[in-house]
């Protein structure tokens, strides 16, 4: 063991209310706006491939040309309220917004900056109207953040000579300015996703990471803040070097999940932010160049990440003029048909403790030690499903979620392991079946 001075500060899993509520909140949108919204990864007529927000590095393009771009930012179609009742209705409990990209354009008015939406033709705080709204639907939103700026004249990817270090000093206190900021500004946030933390000059700075983490946690009691934030004082990032989890949840799975077998990520909180095409965050004018992932595969992952006790972020790339594409809004629209239905298996759920079996995901509900969600995606060809229990367990009655008037039939195989039958079950749509189980005592 290394002795760590700025490693974990809360002791985890965190079980004050903040907490609970974004542990049972399970399912969010993640929104990605910015300024490469305008040419949504095409430029000068070529297309590129790579992620748009990536735009200004793929196509090599300069600060000044890039930066200019805010002249022309003006959503007219921009309805933060029209936006809210979409995530509504799709079924998320939370939002997490880009207040500012790793371009450096700010959705909101600094006063750190001109470079943000008040020198715009929009002009007006895009990014508080944004935060009433989803508000006004019940929806938590939480702010990201990147630390990474592009335009910022005193970034330094590494810090080589006493110039850089005096460089990087300021740019310390611009991010912890403009943090402070977006908390008074924004006092009903409930979180700060950083990113752009993956430099040499941040895994120098462990020490400054974990006392703005404190700073800011200080000022805005029960904020919750993702791993990637900070770096230990040894350039280890979101686990120290001892393996402790920093920050309050996991965030290193980014298009990608956990192994649906793996116990290990049960032990922490965490979440999955994942796009819809490939690697996609801003939006791309082309959509035909990769794999657009389907409503189901996206219910899966949802379902997959509340098996294993953890979060679904799902992200969606406005167009420059402040609307979603129809893709989007027609995906939204059939996980929210799902979400309807099925919600009571995903909200104020997690890791049932049982053996995962081929048919898909066991979740169990927080509040409840005897009821058990099977969500299933495959079907057995002999409509029977197993299921092995804790020893000792009995079933009391298992029904679908969609009939819960009418009991299945059980087999018991061995202790606390049986087959359900549920042969009759119509839908192409993932469905839930219910287990009951006895009390014990
Ligand atoms: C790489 C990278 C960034 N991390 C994701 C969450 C997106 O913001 C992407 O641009």
């Amino acid at each position: 063991e290394k002795e760590v001075k700025y490693g974990q500060i809360t002791e985890l899993p965190r079980q004050d209310d903040a907490m609970k509520k974004w542990r049972s909140n399970r399912f969010g949108q993640f929104i990605h706006w910015g300024l490469y919204a305008i040419p949504g990864g095409v430029w000068k007529g070529k297309t590129y491939e790579y992620a748009a927000e990536f735009l200004k590095s793929s196509a090599g393009i300069s600060t000044a040309t890039w930066d200019s771009l805010q002249y022309q930012f003006n959503p007219i179609k921009f309805n933060a309220m029209a936006w809210a009742k979409m995530a509504k209705a799709m079924g998320v409990k939370y939002a997490t917004i880009t207040t500012k990209h790793h371009e450096g354009f700010c959705l909101w008015p600094s006063e750190y900056t001109d470079f943000d939406i008040e020198n715009t033709p929009y002009g007006k705080d895009l990014l508080g109207e944004f935060i009433e709204a989803y508000n006004a639907e019940g929806i938590d939103v939480s702010l990201y953040y990147s630390v990474l700026d592009w335009h910022h004249p005193d970034w330094r990817y590494k810090l080589n000579s006493e110039e850089d270090k005096e460089a990087f000093e300021r740019l310390k206190i611009f991010t912890k300015n403009q943090l402070l900021e977006l908390l008074d500004r924004y006092p009903t946030v409930k979180g700060l996703w950083f990113d752009g933390t993956w430099d040499q000059c941040w895994k120098d700075n462990g020490q400054f990471s974990y006392e703005l983490e404190k700073k800011l946690k200080e000022k805005h009691p029960g904020l919750v803040v993702n791993s990637r934030m900070r770096a230990d004082e040894y350039g280890s990032r979101h686990f120290d070097s001892n393996g402790v989890l920093m920050g309050d949840y996991e965030s290193g799975y980014e298009r990608r999940l956990p192994n649906p077998w793996d116990i290990e990520v049960t032990k922490n909180d965490w979440e999955c932010c994942m796009t819809i095409p490939e690697n996609q965050w801003g939006y791309h004018k082309d959509w035909t160049l990769t794999h657009i992932k389907t409503a189901n595969e996206l219910i899966e992952m949802l379902v997959q990440c509340t098996s294993q006790n953890g979060n679904f972020l799902l992200n969606f790339g406005p167009t420059g003029e402040g609307d979603f594409r129809e893709e989007e809004v027609k995906l939204a629209k059939e996980i929210g048909d799902w979400m309807d239905d099925n919600s009571s298996a995903i909200y104020n759920c997690g890791y049932a403790g049982l053996k995962k079996q081929g048919w898909g995901y066991f979740t169990q509900n927080n509040d409840s030690e005897t009821t058990i969600n099977m969500v299933v995606f495959n079907k057995p060809i002999n409509g029977k499903y197993r299921v092995k229990l804790n020893k000792g367990s009995v079933i009391k009655k298992a029904y679908l979620l969609s009939k819960p008037d009418k009991a299945l039939d059980l087999e018991e195989i061995s202790n606390g392991e049986y087959f359900i039958e549920a042969k009759k079950v119509k839908t192409k749509d993932p469905f839930v079946i219910i287990i009951e189980l006895e009390n014990k005592d």
